[in-house]
């Protein structure tokens, strides 16, 4: 449903940015984009969305057009003079926000009782919530997300993948995800891409052939985890630490 070849961007004379990036996501699929600090992931995700139109490659995608596409990012990008329930129509086109549609949405996050509340009365996780119901009210063949809960703490953040899970149970939309965050890309995504580099490139691509929902911590997701620790040489550092 969506296919990447020799994808690149970079800035300022082949500094930085992604190159040879080829990708080929399934309907359905959850994939996972890890990778250390500035290796291009965020870059990666803007030029996939549409918002970053410099770039070398080809992008397909099944159906063609950018509303096919929604985006949530590491904050909620609300906007503050407008209820939960506004921010969430608001992802609609402008004559459809009065319709009903966003009750379907506030429920799916578990929002109902607070449609009325506004961004300042809201939790971090609440905020993320309502983010979400946003990016999905179009109903996108593709949800794009850049760290969506790395500023959340630790309960928070687990309560929102199992509620990302939940639904993709339901609607089994597309996703990319991206994370530094190992254990979350264990437990949500079908593969995981690690890229590396600055400019990045994709490093190794692994299948997590665990079926959904996964245990945290469990005996297959800790072997994963510790390859991929291996792949991204941090045992390494860490042992070369204390020599
Ligand atoms: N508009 C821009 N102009 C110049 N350089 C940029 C621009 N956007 C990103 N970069 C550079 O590209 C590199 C990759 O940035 P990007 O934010 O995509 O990395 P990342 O992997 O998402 O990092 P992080 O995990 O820290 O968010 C960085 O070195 C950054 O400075």
């Amino acid at each position: 449903m969506l296919k990447v070849n020799s994808l690149k961007r970079t800035f300022n004379q082949d500094t930085a940015g992604f190159q040879n990036i080829n990708l080929s996501v399934k309907k359905g699929e959850i994939i996972g984009i890890l990778g250390t600090s500035g290796c291009g992931k965020s870059t990666l995700l803007r030029v996939l969305s549409g918002l970053d139109h410099n770039y070398e490659g080809t992008i397909s995608i099944e159906n063609e057009s950018n509303d096919q596409i929604g985006m949530m990012f590491q904050e909620p990008r609300l906007l503050p003079w407008l209820s939960v329930r506004k921010n969430i129509s608001f992802g609609l086109e402008k004559e459809k926000r009065n319709s009903n549609k966003y009750k379907t949405y506030l429920d799916l996050v578990g929002l109902t009782d607070f449609e009325n509340h506004y961004p300042k009365d809201l939790s971090g996780g609440m905020a993320q919530r309502t983010a979400i119901a946003r990016a999905l009210i179009t109903e996108p063949e593709i949800l794009l997300l850049d760290e969506p809960f790395s500023a959340l703490d630790a309960f928070t953040k687990m309560q929102l993948q199992d509620l990302l899970l939940s639904i993709w149970q339901k609607k089994k939309t597309t996703m990319i995800l991206v994370t530094h965050d190992i254990d979350e890309a264990l437990y949500l995504c079908d593969r995981i891409f690690i890229l590396k580099g600055q400019p990045g490139e994709v490093y190794s691509e692994i299948t997590v052939e665990k079926e959904k929902p996964r245990t945290r911590g469990g005996g297959y997701l800790s072997k994963q985890k510790a390859h991929i620790l291996h792949l991204l040489n941090v045992e390494k550092k860490a042992a070369g630490e204390h020599q």
